[in-house]
């Protein structure tokens, strides 16, 4: 146990929209607490671009692929025994990202029913344990569209703005029903990654939630 109370084997997981900061606050606390990351691979996808272009055409391979993706991911965490903050959860694939496209038209119905019978199944195994803590990160739009350009993916870029105000009012719906574990929710405008004092007290706030579930 550490200065926390966090256990060595817990598992943090973070939420929330594209470019909210998901993968720095992952880094973050993972250092500050010793643990693993379990981070997103967005250089070594082979459909994200393409599905950028064409939603259409490559939605249903794009979520196969985090799927699966994320199902290693899963196994990995497992086998190592906990002790990881995860980037972005499995809950938002199909919550979030699957289910507005196949509400937006760009995933047929069938193809949405067969991704979802897939993750129940993926789901229903020992591999799938739910998180201690998800942290959601919260922001207003502007700022977060501000941090999506300043990272300058140019797929996200030249994606119209239309899409992420959709995502955005997703998540504020999602978050509000979501009750797979506790949640911690965080704006972004409450901390400094890069203030050891700031990334302390995320995590004292984590340890109380976890001893108090
Ligand atoms: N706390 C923060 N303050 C300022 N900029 C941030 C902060 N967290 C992340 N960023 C910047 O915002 C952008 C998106 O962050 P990132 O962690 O990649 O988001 P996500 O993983 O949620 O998509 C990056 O350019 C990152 O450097
Ligand atoms: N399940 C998903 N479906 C579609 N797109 C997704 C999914 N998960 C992640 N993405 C996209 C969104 C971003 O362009 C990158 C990385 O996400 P980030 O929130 O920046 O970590 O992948």
């Amino acid at each position: 146990m550490n200065q926390y109370h966090i256990p060595e084997n817990a598992i943090i997981t973070v939420a929330g929209t594209v470019g909210v900061g998901k993968s720095t606050l992952t880094a973050a606390l993972a250092d500050r607490l010793g643990f693993k990351t379990s981070l997103e691979q967005v250089e070594h996808n082979p459909y994200l671009e393409k599905f950028y272009h064409d939603f259409e055409r490559w939605s249903f391979h794009l979520q196969i692929f985090f799927l699966a993706e994320r199902f290693k991911e899963q196994k990995r965490i497992f086998e190592l025994g906990g002790g990881f903050v995860q980037d972005r959860s499995i809950y938002e694939d199909t919550g979030i990202f699957a289910k507005m496209h196949a509400d937006q038209g760009t995933m047929s119905e069938t193809d949405f029913e067969t991704y979802t019978s897939l993750f129940k199944a993926m789901v229903m195994t020992p591999y799938f344990p739910h998180p201690d803590v998800l942290i959601y990160l919260e922001g207003s739009l502007p700022s977060i569209l501000n941090r999506i350009k300043e990272r300058g993916r140019e797929m996200e870029i030249q994606t119209d703005v239309s899409y992420w105000e959709r995502m955005y009012e997703r998540y504020s719906a999602w978050i509000h029903e979501f009750d797979a574990c506790p949640v911690l929710r965080l704006n972004i405008d409450d901390y400094d990654v890069h203030d050891p004092e700031s990334m302390s007290g995320i995590l004292m706030k984590v340890g109380e939630i976890i001893r108090r579930s």
